[in-house]
C-alpha cells in the first residue's frame, strides 16, 4: 500500500515518527559558510550560555553575526571592522571578496566521509539574508554574486555521491534584508523578527523552494518561524513529509512540531526519552573566526567525550565546521575530523545504530566517566577520564564479560559481587574514551 500521505493538519503532522536513519546516524557535520567568512572575525569571549544576554550581542563570539557586531556601533567587533576596513566599508562590500576559488565540494564530502559523518547540514540562508542557492525570490544569492555558484546544489550532489545525507539550515525568523535594526538584547532579536506578512510569505516560499529543489533529509530551521504564517506550517510540513518521507524537522519552528530537540553548546535539562541533537562549533563560533587557532578549539579528548556522552543519552552530535572564504576547511578543524574518524573506525560499532542503555551515565568524583549504549542484547561500555596504565572500574549488576573494541588495549575482567570489575593494563591517552563490548 502506498505510504500514507500527510494532510495540512497538526493532527496528521504529529503522527510523523523519527525515522530510523536519523536515530542511528549519531554524528553529522554542520557548515556555516557565507559572506561573514570573508572578514572571519569575532572576539573570543564566551560559550553560549556563559554570558549575560546584555553582554552577548556587543561582544558576540559568533563570527557569522559579523553584520550585527558592526551594526551595534560599539564593542570589539565594531572596533575591529573600523580599524581594518574603515567605517564606510559596508557588509555588502565583502561579497565580491567571497570567491570560493579553492572550493572543491567533492573534497569536503571526502573529509566528512572519512570523519564518519552520516549527515551534513549547510546554511542556505543565515541571518544576513544571503542565499547560498539560486532563489527565485531574491537575487541576493550565491549564483548572482560572490562565488557565482549554487553552493547548496553542488554540495548536495557531492555529499550524496559520498553516501551521506544532506540537510539544510534556514534562518526562518531573522533576515537582516527585511529588518536590520541593531540587536543589543533578546527583545531586539525578537523585535526584528519577521516584521511583515511580506517576509512571512518570502520565508514560506523559500522553504518550499528548498524542499522542492533539494529534497533535504533535514530541515534545520533557526530562531523561530514567522507568526504570520504559523497557521500555514502544517501545510509546509505535510508538503515536506509527503515529498521526503524520511525527512526530519528540528524544534525551532516555534516548537509546535519537531522530530528532534536542539541544544546549542550546552546540554541544560536533558530528557533521554526524546531524540535530541547537540550542535556546537569547534571553537566559540560557527562561522570561521581567523583568531581562533588550535589552542582556542575543543580538544580531541573533549570532542570524543562529547560524542560518547551525547549518544549514550539519546542524542546526535552535529559538529560545526567554519570554512574559509576561499572554500578550504581550516587545517585545525580537518585534523579534529580526521582523529574523530579514526576513533570511530575502531569504536563506531558501539555508537552507530545503537540505542541508549537503561543504565544512566556515571560521572565519578575521580573524573572517570562511564557511558552505556546497547544494540539488541549487546551492551557497550565507554570509559573516559582514564589515566595512563592501570585503571579500575566496576560495571554493577552485570553477569557477562567485556572485551575492548580497540585491540591495542589490554584489560582484565574479574567477577565482583553482582558485577564485573574491569582493570585496564596499558591505557594510553591517545586511546581517548575506550569502548568495551559484551559481544563474545
Ligand atoms: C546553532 C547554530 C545554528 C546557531 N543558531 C543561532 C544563530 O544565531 C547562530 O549564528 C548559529 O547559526
Amino acid at each position: 500500500m502506498a505510504d500514507k500521505r500527510y494532510t495540512g493538519s497538526w493532527e496528521s503532522i504529529q503522527k510523523h515518527e523519527v525515522p530510523k536513519w536519523y536515530d542511528d546516524a549519531k554524528f553529522g557535520i554542520f557548515i556555516h559558510w557565507g559572506i561573514y567568512s570573508v572578514p572571519a572575525y569575532a572576539p573570543h569571549t564566551w560559550e553560549l550560555g556563559d554570558a549575560q544576554v546584555t553582554d552577548w550581542f556587543c561582544n558576540n563570539p559568533y563570527a557569522e553575526w559579523y553584520y550585527n557586531s558592526v551594526n551595534v556601533g560599539r564593542g570589539p567587533g565594531y572596533e575591529h571592522h573600523v580599524e581594518k576596513y574603515g567605517a564606510d566599508f559596508k557588509y555588502e562590500d565583502f561579497i565580491p571578496m567571497w570567491k570560493a576559488e579553492n572550493w572543491n565540494p567533492d573534497e569536503w564530502a571526502r573529509i566528512f566521509k572519512k570523519a564518519g559523518a552520516q549527515y551534513v547540514v549547510l546554511t542556505t540562508k543565515h541571518h544576513d539574508g544571503f542565499c547560498l542557492f539560486p532563489s527565485k525570490y531574491t537575487d541576493f544569492n550565491s549564483v548572482k554574486m560572490g562565488p557565482e555558484r549554487d553552493i547548496t546544489g553542488e554540495l548536495t550532489d557531492a555529499v550524496r555521491s559520498a553516501g551521506i545525507r544532506m540537510g539544510l539550515y534556514y534562518s526562518g525568523l531573522i533576515d537582516w534584508q527585511f529588518a536590520n535594526d541593531p540587536i543589543f538584547d533578546d527583545d531586539d532579536l525578537f523585535g526584528t523578527a519577521s516584521p511583515t506578512y511580506a517576509y512571512a510569505d518570502f520565508s514560506y516560499n523559500q522553504m518550499k523552494e528548498l524542499i522542492d529543489k533539494y529534497e533535504p533529509s533535514v530541515l534545520w530551521n533557526d530562531i523561530g518561524w514567522p507568526k504570520q504564517s504559523e497557521e500555514a506550517m502544517p501545510y509546509l510540513f505535510a508538503h515536506y513529509y509527503n515529498k521526503v518521507r524520511d525527512g526530519v524537522v528540528n524544534d525551532r519552528f516555534n516548537g509546535k512540531h519537531y522530530d528532534f530537540l536542539t541544544k546549542e553548546y550546552q546540554v541544560g535539562e536533558m530528557d533521554r526519552s526524546q531524540k535530541w541533537e547537540m550542535c556546537r562549533g569547534m571553537g566559540l563560533s560557527f562561522g570561521y573566526n581567523e583568531i581562533e587557532g588550535d589552542d582556542q578549539l575543543i580538544t580531541v579528548p573533549k570532542l570524543v567525550n562529547l560524542l560518547v556522552s551525547t549518544v549514550a543519552n539519546n542524542g546526535n552530535l552535529l559538529l560545526n565546521i567554519g570554512p574559509k572564504a576561499d572554500g578550504t576547511i581550516p587545517a585545525e578543524q580537518v585534523r579534529r575530523l580526521e582523529i574523530l574518524g579514526e576513533w570511530l573506525s575502531v569504536n563506531g560499532v558501539g555508537i552507530f545504530g545503537t540505542h541508549p542503555s537503561d543504565r544512566e551515565s556515571e560521572i565519578r568524583e575521580d573524573g572517570m566517566e562511564l557511558h552505556y549504549t546497547r544494540k539488541d542484547h549487546v551492551l557497550y561500555v565507554f570509559a573516559d577520564g582514564l589515566k595512563d596504565g592501570v585503571n579500575e572500574f566496576l560495571i554493577s549488576d552485570f553477569h557477562g564479560n567485556l572485551r575492548p573494541l580497540d585491540e591495542r588495549l589490554q584489560i582484565e575482567t574479574i567477577p565482583a559481587g553482582d558485577g564485573l570489575l574491569v582493570r585496564t593494563k596499558n591505557y594510553q591517552a591517545g586511546m581517548y574514551a575506550i569502548g568495551l563490548t559484551s559481544e563474545g
